[in-house]
């Protein structure tokens, strides 16, 4: 790397440890003689041809200097290729400070548990790429700055601090993870942050929400008074409409689960365990059937080619377009929606599959080959359409939502997914995988797109691989689903698959969000392996719960050889399944001896 770069750097951390460079552990290993990517300066990862650097991982490197971010950032090659600067655990002092806007690529910017003071500068809200934001456990004081404008901001962690004032404006619609708990904000919580109580408490002067205090209401003058009162009798009128069309329906099979989706609403701020996860799945949202329909009939019409279930007895394509429909998410390979058919008697989830250029031909034999292949733990597909246009894939709607929310909502929903469980999930989808390689193995047809948003769970809570088969595969990082290493992209569909459920098992056993192109969980789970603070990695919530660590530790073993970055280094199905069920006897046996003792 250029003099500049490197000079960058060790100014910058030379300004984070205490007093100096002369101060700097020599242990660390950043010399100007040395290269930062050539020479792995730990903590500095590189682009895969060592040409940038994209991400400082400095947690626990004990530093206790400031954060001279413009330092880092004023060197315009570093500000284009830095991604990610994580200073967690240590104990830098002194501001953010605003220079950090320049560092524009950056996606995540963690200084959780640190001495840091001062307010937040307000160019933080230029940083547009930022998806994780970790201020939490600082001295930080002042405002908030608004974050309306970083949409894709997915955690936002700023508790533990004294930010006083509201709580600014942010873009709800893709924040997963919120808290803003034991700080000294004030005002109401906005009606769109659907977070739990637990994101807010310890802020006396906060109220609405899930919190127990409610806002005091504003005084309204007579005008008000009577606006207010003709927009109640419009909103009576229209619920009235809305009652009257319900009642009109008869036994909806589908209902109960937009009853528990409004119920779960209502009770946020209880942490009720009768609350499916079906309800976080569910948005009433008006406006999705029509997109959904008008999308959904961009094809010419040929027919629905159904298939053995009697779910979707007689069921006509022309039945499937007029069915109340709503968007439940889409992924990237296409967009799925839920249709309500038969007077409301059944829900049907239809996958809308984008850009797959096979042939129609090609398509149905490709379906009624994998319809061949039942398991009890994958979900048939019951229906599927294709035209030149369009392919649709029709499963029957699951109401437990996926594995990805029981795992990064559950705890918020008052859903308990101890560890005995977390191994069974583990066992029943690597047994239906490998029975699906081994059926499938002529044909190469491998799952594909393997995730954790991909593993339902039925009306019995048993977990099942959906979307099997369905993801065109291509050798390529955007359009392969189970997205690895760039080293690792390999021929071999299955082995593929391997990796895929090594990312699952990683995020069973840690309970972290997997990045979008899984990648990044297994880094970090590799680096914190490489510092021997492997404990760390396990989900806090399995080891309060008394989970034993050598059996995490066994697991996380298979996790890994399954995230190896050569395919042909990874195990097979057959290994993984046997590794796996022989770490479930394991603590079946030891449960067993601690009860007869
Ligand atoms: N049969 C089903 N029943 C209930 N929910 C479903 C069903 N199939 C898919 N979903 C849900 O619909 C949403 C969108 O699914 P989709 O497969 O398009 O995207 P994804 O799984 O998030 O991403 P990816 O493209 O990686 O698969 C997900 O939340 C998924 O869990």
């Amino acid at each position: 790397l250029e003099l500049e770069v490197k000079q960058a750097l060790i100014g910058f951390l030379d300004q984070l440890s205490s007093s100096g460079a002369s101060q700097l552990d020599p242990s660390l290993g950043w010399r100007v003689e040395t290269d930062p990517c050539d020479d792995r300066w730990p903590g500095v990862e590189c682009d895969k041809r060592n040409l940038s650097v994209r991400k400082l991982w400095l947690d626990k490197f004990n530093l206790a200097g400031g954060l001279h971010a413009g330092l880092l950032c004023d060197d315009a090659s570093l500000a284009l290729s830095l991604t990610v600067l994580s200073l967690n655990f240590n104990n830098v002092t002194g501001k953010m400070p605003p220079e950090i806007a320049k560092c524009k690529k950056l996606t995540r910017l963690h200084v959780d548990h640190n001495r840091m003071t001062g307010s937040l500068p307000a160019s933080l809200s230029k940083l547009s790429n930022l998806k994780r934001l970790e201020v939490s456990n600082n001295a930080f004081s002042g405002h908030l700055p608004d974050f309306a404008e970083i949409s894709g901001l997915t955690t936002f962690l700023a508790q533990k601090n004294w930010f006083t004032g509201k709580i600014p404006k942010f873009e709800y619609s893709n924040l997963e993870v919120f808290d803003v708990s034991y700080n000294d904000l004030s005002g109401s919580i906005p009606k769109e942050s659907e977070f739990p109580v637990t994101s807010y408490v310890g802020n006396d002067k906060l109220c609405g929400g899930p919190l127990p205090n409610k806002c005091p209401k504003h005084r309204i003058s007579t005008e008000q008074m009577l606006m207010y009162s003709g927009y109640a009798l419009l909103a009576l009128a229209v619920l009235l409409l809305i009652a009257f069309k319900i009642s009109g329906r008869k036994n909806s099979n589908c209902e109960p689960s937009v009853k528990k989706a409004l119920d779960a609403d209502d009770a946020s701020t209880t942490s009720s365990s009768s609350i499916k996860l079906s309800s976080i799945d569910y948005k009433p949202n008006g406006g999705a059937s029509s997109v959904a329909k008008a999308e959904m009939s961009a094809s010419v019409s040929a027919s629905l080619i159904l298939l053995s279930s009697p779910v979707v007895n007689g069921l006509s394509y022309e039945d499937l377009l007029k069915a109340p429909a709503e968007l439940l998410g889409r992924g990237r390979n296409g967009s799925v929606y839920k249709c309500v058919i038969g007077n409301g008697n059944k829900c049907l989830a239809v996958k809308r599959v984008k850009d797959w250029s096979i042939s129609s031909q090609d398509f149905r034999r490709r379906m009624r080959r994998i319809d061949q292949v039942r398991h009890a733990n994958v979900l048939p597909v019951v229906a599927f359409y294709s035209s030149a246009q369009e392919k649709l894939v029709v499963y029957e709607y699951q109401p437990n939502g996926s594995l990805a929310r029981l795992l990064h909502h559950g705890t918020q929903l008052g859903q308990e997914f101890g560890w005995g469980s977390r191994l069974g999930v583990a066992a029943k989808i690597s047994e239906a995988l490998a029975y699906m390689h081994r059926e499938l193995s002529k044909e190469a047809i491998a799952h594909s797109n393997l995730t954790s948003s991909n593993i339902l769970f039925d009306q019995d809570m048993e977990p099942c691989l959906s979307e099997y088969g369905l993801m065109p595969v291509k050798n390529d990082r955007n359009r392969s689903s189970t997205v690895q290493p760039e080293a690792a992209v390999t021929k071999d569909v299955f082995k593929m698959d391997i990796y895929a459920f090594g990312v699952i098992l990683l995020e069973l056993l840690t309970a972290k969000l997997m990045e979008r192109n899984g990648i990044d969980l297994s880094r970090w789970v590799h680096s914190v392996v490489r510092e021997e603070w492997t404990v760390e990695v396990f989900d806090r919530a399995l080891i309060s719960e008394g989970a034993s660590q050598e059996r995490m530790l066994d697991l996380l073993n298979v996790a890994m050889k399954c995230v190896d970055p050569d395919p042909a280094a990874r195990p097979g199905i057959g290994r993984v399944v046997a590794a796996i069920n022989s770490i479930k006897e394991d603590d079946e046996r030891s449960k067993l001896s601690l009860s007869v003792t």
